[in-house]
């Protein structure tokens, strides 16, 4: 019977989080959107089931409502958690959905009170007296303060939260948490007692990630980055490793991150690479569409067993020049690799490297992948996954968090397919 249920506002996300409930031995499912009443008997015989929305950058009514239908089937899979799932770097503006969707489950779930977790040390990122750090960097002094979408203007997450959300948000700060799992449990019980709704709890390593899951066992909700589920209870399960699908392999890269950057760099030394036009799609969608087509298939022609990626972004000027040739740069972006994605399989692709939340999503969409099975990790936040497609062969996936992955995940990540 499912026991955790989550939601996450985007399918790297999604991956991400169901990864770390994996490592901890518990078998886990990821629907892409609300799965249907009659796919739920599948969802049962799984300990976790993570739905993965697509509602990170949509207006807030929009994704409450999405949220609230979500929530109702995880009620119906007998949940006693949900898990709400956003980005560690805790992506929104002040006009963002967080804020919103945590309202939301507040009231779905009938919790008083719900723990803010973004912070998910083995991927770099810590909390500490209530702010965020990437790395050595206060969140509002890293690379996302220029994300595309989401360009983060503060690092105390409290604040952050504060400016999306009525209720009042409180802090409980490391030294509580080296305490241990009563003294977190208390201090979020008197938090709530004074009036708070939401309480950001900090995790600078591990073992704190581990306090906060113990504290918050019982609670019916639960909220932020993927770290959190580290701490779940261990199940003694060894989990399999996927087996690859025999057929070409491409990279798609969408991202606009940083770290993304640098294995598009690094990857180009390695493999026939292309970076997209956005004039181009802006001039002729469909025409672009088959030119990359063919030049990929071409390529495969060349080196049956050569990876070859499309990218948009080798470097930070390339999103300045894209929104230069459209204002609709990113929207144009998403819908080319939607459209090719599953042109690339039925041409033969069967393992697809996707970069970037927003462009998994588009991808995922594209090829009409209803359910993904959670394979072998690959590094913090990242795995590898079997998509299950509607009326079409299956693939083998990484939909990469655009921060996420080793420099070289592009090219390494093929070996660990068994
Ligand atoms: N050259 C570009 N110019 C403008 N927008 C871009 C460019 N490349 C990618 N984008 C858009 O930026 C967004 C990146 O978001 P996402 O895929 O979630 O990755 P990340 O959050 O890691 O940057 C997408 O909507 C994508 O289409
Ligand atoms: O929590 C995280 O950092 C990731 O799971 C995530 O959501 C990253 O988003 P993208 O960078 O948009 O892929």
């Amino acid at each position: 019977m499912t026991v955790l249920g989550a939601i996450a506002d985007d399918f790297t996300g999604a991956t991400d989080l169901a990864g770390n409930w994996r490592s901890r031995g518990l078998s886990t499912a990821v629907v892409l959107g609300v799965p249907e009443a009659d796919g739920l008997d599948a969802l049962r015989a799984h300990d976790a089931v993570v739905i993965a929305l697509k509602i990170r950058s949509v207006r807030a009514e929009k994704a409450v409502a999405e949220v609230r239908e979500a929530a109702a089937v995880l009620r119906e899979l007998g949940c006693t958690q949900v898990y709400d799932k956003y980005c560690s770097t805790f992506d929104s503006t002040p006009e963002g959905n967080i804020g919103p969707i945590a309202d939301a489950l507040l009231e779905e779930t009938g919790a008083r009170v719900a723990v803010v977790v973004p912070g998910f040390p083995d991927a770099g990122r810590t909390v500490y007296k209530g702010h965020l750090f990437v790395g050595n960097d206060p969140l509002d002094r890293s690379s996302m303060r220029d994300h595309p979408l989401n360009p983060m203007w503060d690092s105390r997450v409290s604040a952050l939260l504060s400016a999306q959300t009525p209720h009042a948000v409180a802090e409980v700060h490391v030294d509580v948490v080296k305490r241990g799992a009563a003294a977190v449990r208390e201090a979020i019980d008197a938090a709530g007692a004074r009036g708070a709704r939401y309480v950001v709890v900090d995790s600078i390593d591990g073992a704190d990630l581990r306090t906060i899951a113990t504290a918050t066992r019982d609670d019916p909700l639960v909220t932020g980055g993927s770290g959190l589920a580290l701490g779940a209870e261990a199940k003694r399960v060894a989990p399999t490793d996927l087996a690859g699908i025999r057929g070409r392999r491409v990279v798609l890269a969408g991202s606009a991150s940083r770290a993304t950057q640098a294995q598009v760099q690094d990857a180009r030394r390695t493999m026939s690479s292309r970076k997209l036009d956005v004039r181009a799609l802006v001039d002729d969608m469909a025409g672009e569409e088959q030119r990359l087509l063919d030049w990929v298939v071409e390529r495969w022609s060349e080196d049956a067993d050569r990876p070859v990626m499309l990218y948009s972004v080798g470097d930070v000027d390339d999103v300045a020049a894209g929104r230069g040739a459209s204002p609709h740069a990113s929207e144009l972006i998403e819908t080319l690799y939607s459209r090719l994605a599953p042109r690339l399989a039925d041409a033969g692709a069967s393992q697809l490297i996707v970069a970037g939340g927003e462009t998994s999503g588009s991808v995922s969409q594209g090829l009409g992948i209803s359910v993904l099975e959670v394979g072998q990790l690959l590094s913090p936040g990242v795995s590898w996954l079997r998509g299950r497609r509607r009326a079409a062969p299956d693939v083998n996936l990484v939909l990469k968090s655009g921060n996420f992955g080793d420099v070289d995940l592009f090219s390494s990540a093929w070996e660990r397919l068994a």
